[in-house]
């Protein structure tokens, strides 16, 4: 039976703030007033600590969470290698040892959604650069998920802090931490090391499809506002983390209880599995700054040019996460939201340019000002990636439709939504990404700049006709 709005988001609360010290307590009186670790915790729970830096990382970048449950995550059997998925996630052969590194320009038709699979067999791995086991890099995916993940089921990635996009499909996220629901046009974070259940929300077995971008080192932060001052871009109440739930199924000790919880680990881009018998969702209560978190798109404040000139694309950046060099991202997660364009004698979509950081792009909705839709076109649920110094920019009629265009101020993008995330490595793609998903358009190139007019004249004063 459908879930109705009201009673999906009737399962979920949140508490509002970016990189906030939260805590939150199912059960009055879990949490241990005054310290951390008391020598019997409340109401019998036991303490664990979540570290998601180093115990001596500086005191504004120290991310740790104590929780409160009711049995330590070290008691399962071991983890053994999980067979199957690895290849269905493109991890089979050590994908990040065997890319393609291609200075082409590369596009995708929407990538097909997969019935069959739930939120984890239907991780499939198409770029990436770096290696998670020196925690650098990042690694961008897309996922398609015909049906929710088994109730007793858990994953979660010792790589990295994961980015969910989703496309078509609101994710239902059980966390550790509580639940979030994740709908198209809001984003989530689920930090490295956190275990979580993903069911498709909408429980009418409409599927699910998205894209995600993992990222090994760092975190991701707001971006510095510089100039435009203390509020604009994503604003820091606007971001939404879980209150703690649990469940009790379990016996009386780590081996005994009725149930086999699967958890599944992505630890150095392969996938290991155990069966433990008490639920992993299992946490009273938490207090700290390492949690889950998401995020609205539509409450995105876009600032732009109210002049001349089509301003750097970092001005529509939600998610920053650096590298050691200032200003340069290991990622950054940008949105090209609806807005207005009201610049004067400029040529108002993006320049053609090339650029050392890499740009992969998604559209979650509706059109791209920059690039034709429609068959072949950029449309929702494919991507594109322009690696490092990939010339690109508008294709040849987007091109020829600004240039002519009358400039009165326009609403650009109404109902869209575009999005990149952009790297300052070089990416590789998988072979799942080149060849095994059989959506890369082999036109592309052709397609967008085959028609590039050349408007050149020798004669002085034509220039700008
Ligand atoms: O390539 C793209 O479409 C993304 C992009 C948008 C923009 O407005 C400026 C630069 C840029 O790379
Ligand atoms: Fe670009």
């Amino acid at each position: 039976m459908p879930v109705t709005k009201f009673e999906l988001e009737e399962k979920y609360q949140y508490q509002n703030g970016f990189d906030s010290y939260f805590e939150s307590e199912a059960v009055p009186g879990a949490l241990p007033v005054g310290q951390n670790s008391p020598q019997k915790p409340p109401l019998g729970l036991y303490a664990e600590k979540l570290s998601g830096t180093a115990f001596t990382a500086p005191r504004h970048e120290n991310k740790q969470t104590w929780l409160y449950r009711i049995l330590p995550a070290c008691s399962h059997p071991p983890f053994a290698p999980a067979p199957a998925p690895n290849e269905s996630l493109g991890l089979g052969g050590e994908p990040f040892r065997n890319m393609h590194y291609i200075p082409n320009q590369l596009r995708w038709d929407p990538f097909d959604h997969d019935p069959e699979a739930d939120f984890v067999s239907g991780l499939h791995l198409v770029a990436g650069a770096g290696d998670p086991a020196l925690k650098q890099g990042c690694a961008m995916y897309v996922y398609a998920a015909g049906r929710s993940m088994d109730d007793r089921a858990a994953f979660y990635s010792a790589d990295g802090d994961l980015l969910l996009v989703p496309q078509e499909g609101a994710l239902d996220i059980r966390t550790e931490l509580g639940r979030l629901l994740v709908r198209p046009m809001e984003i989530c974070v689920i930090p490295r090391g956190v275990r979580y259940q993903v069911r498709l929300a909408a429980g009418d077995g409409s599927p699910a499809r998205g894209y995600a971008l993992e990222l090994f080192q760092g975190r991701f932060v707001l971006p510095e506002l510089g100039p435009i001052g203390s509020n604009g871009l994503a604003n820091a109440r606007d971001f939404q983390a879980p209150v703690a739930s649990f469940d009790e199924d379990c016996g009386a000790t780590a081996s005994d209880g009725p149930h086999e919880f699967v958890v599944t680990a992505k630890f150095n881009n392969a996938l290991y599995r155990t069966a433990q018998r008490h639920t992993p969702f299992d946490v009273v209560a938490w207090h700290g700054n390492y949690y889950p978190y998401k995020y609205d798109l539509g409450r995105f404040n876009t600032v732009g040019s109210i002049s001349f000139d089509h301003p750097d694309p970092s001005i529509f950046t939600v998610l920053s996460a650096p590298s050691e060099r200032a200003g340069t991202s290991v990622a950054d997660f940008v949105v090209f939201p609806p807005r207005w364009l009201v610049g004067e004698d400029t040529f108002r979509p993006p320049w053609y340019h090339r650029n050392t950081m890499s740009e992969f792009m998604g559209l979650i909705r509706g059109g791209y000002d920059a690039k034709k839709g429609g068959r072949g076109g950029f449309v929702p649920g494919g991507a594109s990636l322009h690696n490092v110094m990939s010339g690109h920019g508008p294709d040849a009629d987007s091109y020829e439709g600004a240039r002519n265009a009358d400039l009165q101020p326009a609403k650009v993008g109404a109902g869209s939504c575009a999005f990149m995330f952009e790297s300052c490595l070089m990416v590789g793609v998988t072979d799942w990404g080149l060849k095994t998903c059989q959506k890369v358009q082999a036109a592309y190139s052709d397609h967008s700049w085959g028609g590039v007019k050349v408007h050149w004249k020798k004669t002085a004063g034509a220039g700008g006709a």
